[in-house]
């Protein structure tokens, strides 16, 4: 099967602030995502990982330039339209799990797809599904401060999937973990991608976890390069 383009970004611009202190972050960045790929972003601290990821999940707006998901453009759209297409087409993870405290893995994984329409009974099938995959079936019913962080990792990424996302998106997924366990974390998340079709674009500073995936980028004077 022809994996497609599910994530394009185009002559993207982006700088904070004005004038003579304005801070060029991206400067006519390209990028594209093609289903069942995994990306390694990896560049150093400061040079925009977070905003070209923040960019292509529509959580930030660009200066300039294109954001195009499942081939279409999402410039000029209301932030209804973009929410609506983050909640379907796109699941984040950041370094830190912010999972809901108060509530069992099986529930913070089931939240997105209630909120989305779900019915119980079929969110809560998907999600105890998810939390098989990724190996801590067994662990459903405990908080997330009951769970060690490779275990509340994995219940962040199971609930960053659960509305089967075209797009995973990760922030440093496994930069709070030691080595061992971000690798264990790191097999999860790419057998889950591998077998769903989801494109992944993932910021890294781990240079052994880049190896893995299938390309690597970085960011080099504001434009997006292999490397
Ligand atoms: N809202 C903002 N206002 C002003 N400057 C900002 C803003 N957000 C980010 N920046 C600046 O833009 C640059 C890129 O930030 P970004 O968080 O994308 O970097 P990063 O590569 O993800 O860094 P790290 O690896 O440390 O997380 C930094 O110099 C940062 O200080």
């Amino acid at each position: 099967m022809a994996s497609k383009t599910v994530l394009q970004l185009k002559s993207i611009e982006r700088h904070y602030g004005e004038g003579d202190m304005m801070l060029s972050i991206l400067k006519d960045a390209d990028f594209e995502l093609r289903s069942g790929e995994t990306v390694a972003l990896v560049a150093p601290s400061g040079t925009g990982k977070s905003t070209l990821l923040h960019l292509a999940g529509l959580l930030e707006h660009p200066d300039g330039g294109e954001v195009i998901i499942g081939g279409k453009s999402c410039n000029g759209l209301s932030d209804d339209e973009r929410t609506a297409i983050r909640r379907s087409e796109i699941g984040f993870v950041y370094q830190f799990h912010h999972l809901l405290p108060e509530f069992s893995a099986l529930e913070n994984i089931m939240m997105p797809q209630l909120i989305a329409g779900l019915r119980e009974a079929e969110a809560k099938e998907r999600a105890a599904q998810l939390l098989d995959y990724m190996r801590i079936g067994h662990r459903g019913d405990h908080r997330p401060a009951e769970l060690s962080g490779g275990e509340q990792q994995r219940v962040a990424i199971a609930r960053a999937v659960a509305n089967a996302p075209r797009v995973l998106l990760a922030d440093e997924p496994t930069g709070n973990l030691d080595p061992k366990t971000a690798s264990y974390v790191f097999d999860a998340l790419e057998a889950l991608v591998r077998q769903s079709g989801l494109a992944a674009m993932i910021a890294t500073h781990n240079h052994d976890l880049a190896a893995r995936m299938d390309r690597r980028v970085t960011i080099d004077g504001g434009r997006v390069v292999d490397f």
